[in-house]
Formats: structure tokens, C-alpha cells, sequence
């Protein structure tokens, strides 16, 4: 659960996942306390017992039990609707390995409960689009990764292949759709 504060030109926000078996297990413990209604996570160092708690605040912050909905229709909805306005928007996951990136980013598509930010957004643009007439619109995707200083195209046929860094992706995919037709085209940019 999480409680939304007003909107901002940037926001950041905070998701914690459950915990896996081996964090749950009996030698393990848990340094990391979220409060939803302050928008707060604080840390403990578990080596200096007594030590304070270091607090953190975000414009939310999601817990253990939140749900793929509720971080969409805060963190992503609005500027969902300002990019169909005609505004330039972006929607980046950062984290460790294991935190949970992926899950929240992509989760699961074909279940509506557990589908992440990229098919929910691409639920929302597409039926918008679906919903307007005599107007034609034009959507561009490009999907990439930066690892350890190296970006990867994740949409490219051989995504091993490494991408230099330029203002714009090598290949992106575009769409251009009329209300009867929907095609996908690879273009590279040269
Ligand atoms: N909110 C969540 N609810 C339930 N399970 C989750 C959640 N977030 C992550 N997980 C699970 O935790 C594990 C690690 O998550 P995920 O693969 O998304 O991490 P990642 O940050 O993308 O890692 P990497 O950087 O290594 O690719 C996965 O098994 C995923 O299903």
C-alpha cells in the first residue's frame, strides 16, 4: 500500500520486495523498516546494535504487500496521460540485482494483477488510441539496459551486441497506427 503526495515534475519512488526464503531464514535479519503513510524507509546497520535508524524520504514508497496497480496508477499513470498530451516523459527502474526491477517493470503480462509497468502502460496508450478518431498517431519503442557502464538494445535480434553511447538508441521500434491497421516496424538510426 502507498499514499501518493502531490504532483511533481520528478518523482521518485521506493519499492521494497518481500523478502526470499534465504532472507527469511533464522539467521537473517531484517535492517529495513517502510512507512507508506510518511513515504519513509529507514535503514539499521545490524553490525552497531543500538545505532539509529537512518530515515530516507521519497514522494512514495511501496511495501512487501504492494500491488502492481497501486505503483502504476501513482508513479506512472499521470505522466502516461501527459505523454499522450503530446510531452516527453521517462519511467526508469534503478536497484541492485535481485531487487526486484524486472518484477515491477515487466512483472507478469498475462496476469492483470501481477502486469508491470510496461504492458500496463502500453495497456493505457493503446487504449486511448483505440478511443480516438480521424487522428493518427505515431508510437516509438526502444527498450534498453545499462549494465556495469555498457547499454544493450533488449529489442534487438542480438542483444550481446553492445551500443555505443549517442543521444539516441541504434534501433528503435516505431508504430504507426490507423484506427484499422497496427504495424511495428524495426528502424535503425543512422
Ligand atoms: N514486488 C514483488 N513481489 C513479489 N516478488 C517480487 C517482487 N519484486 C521482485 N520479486 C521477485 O524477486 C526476484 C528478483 O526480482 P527481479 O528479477 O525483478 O530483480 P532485478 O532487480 O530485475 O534483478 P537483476 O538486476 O539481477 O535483473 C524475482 O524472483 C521476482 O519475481
Amino acid at each position: 500500500m502507498s499514499i501518493g503526495k502531490k504532483s511533481e515534475a520528478v518523482k521518485v519512488v521506493v519499492r521494497c520486495r518481500p523478502l526470499n526464503k534465504k532472507e527469511e531464514a533464522p539467521n537473517q535479519e531484517r535492517i529495513v523498516e517502510v512507512d507508506v503513510r510518511l513515504g519513509q524507509v529507514s535503514v539499521r546497520n545490524p553490525k552497531s546494535s543500538g545505532s539509529l535508524l537512518k530515515s530516507f524520504t521519497f514522494d512514495a514508497v511501496y511495501d512487501a504487500g504492494s500491488k502492481q496497480n497501486e505503483l502504476y496508477d501513482y508513479a506512472c499513470k499521470p505522466l502516461i496521460d501527459s505523454v499522450l498530451l503530446g510531452f516527453n516523459g521517462t519511467i526508469f527502474a534503478y536497484g541492485q540485482t535481485g531487487t526486484g526491477k524486472t518484477y515491477t517493470m515487466e512483472g507478469v503480462p498475462t496476469d492483470p494483477e501481477r502486469r508491470g509497468v510496461i504492458p500496463n502502460s502500453f495497456q493505457h496508450i493503446f487504449t486511448r488510441i483505440s478511443r480516438s478518431q480521424n487522428q493518427q498517431y505515431l508510437v516509438r519503442v526502444s527498450y534498453i539496459e545499462i549494465y556495469q557502464e555498457e547499454i544493450r538494445d533488449l529489442l534487438c535480434k542480438d542483444n550481446n551486441k553492445k551500443l555505443e553511447l549517442k543521444e539516441n538508441p541504434e534501433i528503435s521500434y516505431v508504430c504507426v497506427i490507423n484506427p484499422s491497421r497496427i504495424e511495428w516496424k524495426e528502424r535503425c538510426n543512422s
